[in-house]
């Protein structure tokens, strides 16, 4: 049987909301909450993967709430909710096809093993559903696997992509991209790019040049530079955009595999601490698994009151 859209939601936050629910079991105050069940409730929201600072302000709103009826575990649920809708809902911004003159271009970021090709393919899926034309350009040249893992894509989308060889310069590939995007006045052109963050050096000077590149034949291109982020990674996915910030400067977020084992609180964390974009999340490995970030709906199930 197939999961529902919000039953796959539920695994990506399960863990980060069983552990909220289990800090605040017990919980119950009159009508405001004492110091000490604040710090309670500060602590398990730190717990729960959302970051200090997310945390904190959470604990605020909640210490000056006043609870006619009693703060009981689901009074405090229903408000926590609330704030973390209030935090995600200003990140929450669909990745739309603006750029005049086409194509658009989205410069797609992230660490090896991140979902970026799959990602990749999600979203050429996601463009082609609302009628966009796409094409791919593989600037990862580092390795042949990921060229090929691209080619497939492509081929199973039906879309053309522009490739160079294993070991190839990437900014002269996406600089082949771009031309012919732009002839053939194509909406969307996707680029893949390397994610080796172990040669931070190699890979800075890699992205500054394909930026260079993109410049000179489009000074709004890159329109879009969108990092990849494994949500399983936790805290680490953090540092990531913080590393990425200062390599290739990013303009929004998508994070992966919100489906299986993941701790989604850090997207929380993220909203709160970078407040970039988050354009959509990837709820599984199928073309058709990458999501629009509904805040709402994530806020509650992360309280616990889906
Ligand atoms: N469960 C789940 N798996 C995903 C998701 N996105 C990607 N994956 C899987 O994660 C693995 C890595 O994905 P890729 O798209 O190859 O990642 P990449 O960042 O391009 O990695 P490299 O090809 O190593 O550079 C693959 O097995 C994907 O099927 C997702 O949203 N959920």
């Amino acid at each position: 049987m197939t999961q529902s859209w919000s039953d796959r939601i539920l695994g990506g936050f399960r863990k980060t909301s069983a552990r909220l629910s289990l800090n605040l079991a017990g919980i119950v105050g009159k009508t405001r909450l004492t110091d000490a069940q604040l710090d309670e409730l500060e602590d398990a929201l730190i717990m729960s993967d959302l970051g200090p600072a997310a945390a904190l302000r959470i604990r605020e709103r909640i210490a000056e709430h006043q609870f006619d009826s009693g703060a009981d575990e689901q009074a405090i649920r229903l408000v926590v909710a609330e704030e973390i809708a209030s935090i995600l809902r200003p990140v929450a911004k669909p990745l739309d096809i603006v750029a005049f003159p086409r194509p658009q271009v989205i410069l797609v970021i992230g660490v090896n093993g991140s979902g970026k090709t799959t990602t990749i393919a999600k979203l050429a899926h996601l463009f082609q559903e609302q009628d966009y034309s796409v094409m791919l350009a593989a600037g990862d040249t580092f390795r042949a696997a990921a060229i090929g893992q691209l080619k497939i894509w492509a081929q199973r989308l039906n879309i053309d992509i522009v490739t160079g060889p294993e070991g190839g310069d990437p900014a002269s590939v996406v600089f082949d991209a771009v031309k012919e995007a732009t002839q053939r006045g194509i909406d969307a052109l996707i680029v893949d790019t390397a994610g080796r963050l172990q040669n931070r050096r190699e890979l800075m000077d890699e992205l500054t040049k394909i930026r260079k590149v993109l410049g000179r034949l489009n000074p709004e291109a890159p329109h879009d530079v969108v990092l990849v982020l494994d949500a399983t990674n936790g805290q680490n996915a953090l540092q990531q955009v913080e590393v990425f910030q200062q390599m290739a400067g990013v303009t929004g977020l998508i994070m992966t595999k919100l489906d299986g084992t993941a701790r989604g609180g850090v997207l929380v964390a993220a909203a709160q601490k970078f407040a970039l974009p988050i354009h959509a999340i990837g709820v599984g490995e199928q073309l058709d698994d990458l999501r629009p970030f509904d805040a709402d709906l994530v806020a509650r199930v992360i309280a616990g009151v889906a």
